[in-house]
């Protein structure tokens, strides 16, 4: 008999998935145990680049989710709702679940793994994070034996795409988003990517996954890269930088009771492994007790990439039901139980990049430097860089400092007479 597949979902990321599966020759034997039964769209009438048998494409979704014959539900539809309720149903029918859906796996996880585990259900989700990169998996099994100190990458396709083209052809944003969507890397609303909530959704995935508790999602600071502008770029690479958009989550204190979960753009080391990941590349690195350093790396979105992942997933689950087994498997299961406690941003402790408009008056700097130290703000550089018009353009990098009391002392600086703006402050690694 063969595991039949209920995919909701057939745009980049279904139609790769479609294509992958229908595409057996040379891939691994078990494929051919899979049958596409069937695949739920929003319009029928849309040209599709896959060839279904007549009666496969439909627009009931919950017919599919209600239907005994289908034994695995493969979300790749997007979004939050029907996207949730579906999944929720599938699972409440006693089907297993790959889903892409980071947005709502980052939300309603708690809420669906609990329904998972009393289903006796596993819900897989390789594809939300990374793309193609094995990534979830690893953290579950490879790497599951480890204390995880930190998890740091760029795991927004769309973003870094975006940023690697700035930085070597000087290129304006809004075009080089255009051929992001283009080339099927965005989401359909990209504000998800410009602003940093993709990459949020998927560090607090890797985060739950890493550091073994669940995750609030609105507890993880995100802020993207509209602030992010080409002058930031060339002053970042003068001073030995690449600007890339990090999602973080790491223990900042040694008896790992405090940890930071975020997304920002950050000035990263020229030298550093995370730097010369470029292009729709997205990578993973972290660092655990006693393995080390391992940094996961490759093709962050796209429909080829995205669906080796989603097809991998399936194959666990097609494995499974061939084997039989009745007791449920530990190291697909999820296991958490608790909210992690996450340390407020203000609580950080690191370096920033800081770019002031200043009147160009004698002892600006000397202010500068003077209200920094009121507030324990060390500079390790100040470069008075040029001119934007009449203004002089200052750029600062500080020491390690706590962001709280960083910000008191941007706050006073602010409001100096001699201070026009403060275009920028990005965090440095
Ligand atoms: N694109 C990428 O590179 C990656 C995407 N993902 C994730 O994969 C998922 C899918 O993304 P992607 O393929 O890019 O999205 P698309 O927008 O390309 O495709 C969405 C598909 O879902 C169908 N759909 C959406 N809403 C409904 C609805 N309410 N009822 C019925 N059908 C619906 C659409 O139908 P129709 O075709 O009729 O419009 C379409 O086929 C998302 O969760 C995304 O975050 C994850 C990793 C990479
Ligand atoms: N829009 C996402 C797609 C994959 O998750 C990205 O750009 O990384
Ligand atoms: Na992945």
């Amino acid at each position: 008999m063969t595991v039949k597949l209920g995919i909701l979902g057939l745009g980049t990321v279904g139609t790769g998935t479609v294509q992958l599966l229908q595409d057996k020759l040379g891939r691994h034997p078990l494929l051919q145990e899979i049958e596409i039964y069937r695949v739920g769209v929003r319009s029928l009438t849309k040209p599709r680049v896959v060839e279904l048998s007549s009666g496969v494409i439909t627009t009931d979704l919950e017919a599919i989710v209600n239907d005994p014959a289908v034994d695995i539900v493969v979300e790749l539809m997007g979004g939050l709702e029907p996207a949730r309720t579906l999944i929720l149903a599938a699972i409440n029918n006693g089907k297993h679940v790959v889903t892409a859906n980071k947005a709502v796996i980052s939300r309603f996880g708690a809420e669906i793994f609990t329904a998972a585990n009393q289903a006796g259900v596993y819900v897989m989700l390789e594809a939300a994070v990374g793309g193609g990169i094995p990534v979830v998996q690893p953290l579950k099994q490879s790497l599951s034996v480890n204390r995880i100190n930190a998890i740091m990458g760029i795991v927004n396709g769309t973003t870094n795409y975006i940023l690697t083209r700035m930085q070597a052809e000087g290129s304006d944003f809004n075009d080089v988003l255009a051929d992001a969507q283009r080339l099927g890397y965005a989401e359909a609303d990209p504000t998800a990517d410009v602003d940093g909530l993709d990459a949020g959704d998927k560090i607090a995935i890797l985060a739950s996954l890493g550091f073994d508790g669940r995750i609030n999602r609105e507890d993880v600071h995100c802020e993207g890269i509209r602030q992010v502008t080409k002058t930031d770029i060339t002053y970042a690479a003068k001073l030995g930088f690449v600007i890339k958009l990090l999602g973080i989550a790491q223990h900042l204190d040694t008896d790992n009771s405090q940890l930071s979960v975020r997304v920002h753009p950050t000035l990263v080391p020229q030298n550093h492994p995370l730097a010369s990941i470029n292009g729709v590349y997205n990578a993973i690195l972290v660092e655990g007790e006693p393995i080390g350093r391992v940094m996961l790396f490759g093709p962050g979105a796209g429909a080829g990439a995205t669906a080796s992942a989603v097809s991998s997933d399936i194959l666990s689950l097609v494995a499974n039901l061939k084997t039989n087994t009745n007791k449920p498997n530990p190291l697909l299961a999820c296991r958490h139980q608790y909210y992690s406690q996450i340390t407020p941003i203000s609580e950080l402790v690191t370096r920033f990049y800081t770019r002031f408009l200043s009147q160009d008056q004698a002892g600006v700097i000397g202010k500068l430097g003077t209200c920094f130290g009121n507030y324990g703000v060390s500079l390790e550089s100040v470069v008075q860089t040029g001119f934007q018009g009449e203004l002089a353009e200052i750029v600062v990098v500080t020491h390690d400092v706590r962001e709280g009391n960083f910000r008191q002392a941007l706050a006073e600086i602010q409001a100096m007479e001699s201070i026009d703006s403060i275009p920028s402050v990005l965090r440095v690694l």
